[in-house]
């Protein structure tokens, strides 16, 4: 569910005043997504999706996010591009809540992930790593290392009963992690988007009915850090299977097809291993808040800590890229 905001039908005529996009043909809220309100319009200038900014967006960092966007989508990258009003401000006002209008993008994401799909993954995270070379604006990961303790305190009071042990494991873990990451400037970084789940890829097939990436969504995570942790989040969201064994054929696609536009340093390879465990302790953590603190009965779909529990074990115990079989 992902319509917190409802708009009504004079509230949307009203706010599409100040576009150039002519009537409205047809608008419906978009039952996906976790974070923010979305919903498809169609108008006589296209299609497009309409974003109100939930709580947990901070309105100063839009500017970061839809900057991004525009600036990607002009270096190439098939990602929204926000379109701006009359007076050429993409970041508006709707029903009290930030709001913005992007461009729509066609295609599917796919709901279980094949190896095909991981090549064309790769390609498309390595040419977002390079369309976002030369943006200006830096925003540090909230959700990096340093954000890992602080969401551990905060899931500490019930963590447990997720699973008895579950804090004590994570203290453990999250103490190895810090402990073994790459110490700052050692390693190569940009601007990443750190979230991109198979939800947020989407496909259309080519000519001989191969997927090929369409466009990528959802930027609101997008920070700047290493580009090698982007990577490795792809590993934890692409490359496990549902019995949480890890795909070696799905990681060296993946790998093989990033490293054909953007290759990468043997130091960045040998990291990610721990990366690996980063990234599966930063979604762990999240999910596991959001499990203990979202009252039942709550409109939001919360996703399971524990399948990200499986992951991190996974990544302790691979210890260099060959134990990853990469
Ligand atoms: N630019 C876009 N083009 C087409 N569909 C989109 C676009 N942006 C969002 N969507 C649709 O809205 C859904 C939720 O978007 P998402 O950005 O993932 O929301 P949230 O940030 O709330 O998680 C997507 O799964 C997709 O169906
Ligand atoms: N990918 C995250 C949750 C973020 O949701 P999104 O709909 O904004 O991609 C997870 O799986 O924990």
């Amino acid at each position: 569910m992902a319509v917190y905001t409802e708009v009504t039908d004079e509230a949307l005529r009203a706010f599409l005043s100040d576009y150039a996009l002519g009537e409205l043909l047809a608008f419906r809220g978009i039952a996906e997504g976790v974070e923010n309100s979305n919903y498809a319009l169609k108008t006589e200038a296209g299609d497009f999706i309409l974003t109100l900014y939930e709580k947990r967006v901070d309105r100063m960092e839009l500017p970061y996010f839809l900057g991004l966007m525009e600036h990607m989508a002009v270096h190439g990258l098939a990602c929204p591009t926000p379109v701006p009003a009359r007076d050429g401000a993409a970041l508006r006002e709707l029903c009290g809540r930030p709001a913005a209008i992007v461009t729509f993008l066609p295609g599917v994401w796919p709901r279980r992930v094949r190896p095909e799909h991981c090549a064309p993954l790769g390609e498309a995270l390595a040419r977002m790593h390079r369309a976002g070379e030369g943006f200006p604006i830096q925003r540090p990961n909230a959700l990096g290392p340093a954000g890992w303790a602080p969401l551990l305190d905060g899931c500490r009071a019930r963590g447990d009963e997720v699973q008895p042990g579950l804090i004590a494991e994570l203290d453990a873990a999250l103490t190895g992690i810090l402990a073994a990451w790459p110490a700052p400037d050692t390693l190569p970084r940009g601007h990443i988007h750190a979230d991109l789940f198979p939800d947020n890829v989407f496909f259309l097939p080519d000519q001989d009915g191969k997927p090929r990436v369409s466009g990528l969504i959802d930027f609101y995570f997008a920070c700047t850090d290493l580009y090698a942790y982007d990577v490795a989040i792809c590993l934890n969201a692409w490359c496990f299977e549902s019995d949480y064994s890890f795909n070696v054929t799905k990681a060296r696609a993946l790998l093989s097809a990033y490293e054909s536009v953007r290759p990468m340093a043997q130091a960045e390879r040998a990291a990610l291993p721990v990366l690996g465990r980063g990234a599966a302790l930063r979604f762990l953590l999240t999910r596991l808040y959001d499990w203990t603190h979202t009252p039942d009965g709550a409109l939001v779909t919360r996703k399971d800590p524990l399948e990200y529990l499986r992951k991190l074990r996974f990544f302790v115990q691979a210890e260099s890229p060959g134990a990853l079989g990469l």
